[in-house]
């Protein structure tokens, strides 16, 4: 078991928190289950639905579909206003600052005392904005909370809201947030530029301002059992009555060399790696590249070492790969 897991665990059991105990469990469950160890999963998966059987009456929220069957419908056009990502397409490592990581970790630790602190009175950082360039892990970020918290992660869908009918959106998205404040969950409001944009802009834009204001009203209400996570890649607009609503600024900065490294290393774990490779160098040339192109760049070296029969990674193919972004411009790369 990893020791990121075997940490969890004991807080949970630390903080007595029954709830995160069984969600813990039921991980382990699926990754083991993930590593291929269908047998020993089997026997876990039985030995909690014992567990269960004997306690009955307790929630879970083991399972993400339950959110997604209970949530609102747009009722005229059927679109789900919400998208559960499933929890094996979470992608949850992230390479950052030590002092980024930190914050990250306190929302977690503080999620994971919540009892603790509301026994005096104080509340868990719960309302997280995540702003930052392109590419650095924003979004990555709202996955990693899912991990690390055992929460799913659902993500509200602006482009259903803001196509629906007339006065409907503002409806719906009460009615989103409702249902969070009912199942704990990571409430993902991801790209959400447009409320600081809107706000600074003063322009009326219909239905869309209409969104924004609920929005506004509904993230300084909020104070449902998981988290609310909003991401932005604007940072110098955003107003101050924006950032009042959150209880965590967090900004998800681009890597520095040190991480940089690291993320090249990270990515190339399943593959061999010549010991020759001079990383300092690649370092250099990627300076000021976002997270997404370095991790493209690791990954682009490993397909070619794979496709051109080397079963090696070597510094020619990290150097090919580099000029390879360059030549395509590292915006267009998806950074
Ligand atoms: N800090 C990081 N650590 C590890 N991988 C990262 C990091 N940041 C980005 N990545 C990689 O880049 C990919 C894209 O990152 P992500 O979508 O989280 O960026 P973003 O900041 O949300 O970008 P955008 O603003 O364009 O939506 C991730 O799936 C991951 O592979």
């Amino acid at each position: 078991m990893k020791a990121e897991m075997i940490k969890r665990i004991v807080r949970a059991i630390a903080d007595g928190s029954q709830e995160d105990l069984s969600r813990l469990a039921q991980r382990v469950v699926e990754t083991e289950r993930e590593r291929g160890h269908e047998r020993l999963a089997g026997e876990l998966s039985q030995i909690l639905a014992g567990g269960k059987s004997a306690k009955p009456s307790r929630p879970t929220t083991q399972d993400p579909g339950s959110h997604l069957r209970e949530l609102p419908l747009s009722r005229r056009s059927g679109e789900l206003l919400l998208s559960v990502l499933p929890r094996e397409s979470l992608e949850h490592h992230m390479v950052l600052p030590p002092a980024v990581e930190e914050r990250f970790a306190r929302v977690e630790r503080e999620y994971a005392a919540r009892e603790r602190l509301g026994a005096y009175g104080l509340r868990n950082r719960k309302r997280i904005l995540l702003y930052g360039r392109p590419g650095c892990g924003k979004s990555l970020g709202a996955q990693r909370l899912a991990w690390n918290t055992g929460l799913p992660l659902l993500k509200v869908r602006f482009d259903a809201l803001i196509s629906s009918f007339f006065g409907e959106s503002a409806t719906n998205l009460r009615a989103v947030f409702d249902a969070a404040r009912e199942r704990p969950c990571v409430l993902l409001l991801d790209e959400c530029d447009f409320i600081a944009r809107s706000r600074t802009s003063g322009r009326d834009i219909g239905e869309a301002s209409r969104i924004v204001n609920s929005l506004l009203q509904l993230m300084e209400e909020y104070d449902a059992p998981g988290l609310l996570v909003a991401t932005t890649n604007i940072d110098t607009e955003l107003d101050n009555a924006l950032f009042r609503r959150f209880d965590e600024i967090l900004e998800v900065p681009p890597p520095g060399p040190a991480e940089i490294e690291q993320l090249l290393k990270m990515t190339l774990s399943a593959v061999e790696v010549s010991p020759s490779v001079k990383w300092r160098p690649l370092v250099g040339k990627l300076a000021g590249s976002s997270a997404a192109i370095v991790v493209k760049v690791a990954r682009d070296a490993a397909k070619a070492a794979v496709l051109e029969g080397k079963k090696v990674v070597t510094q020619t193919l990290l150097e090919g790969a580099i000029a390879d972004r360059r030549c395509e411009g590292e915006d267009a790369a998806g950074a």
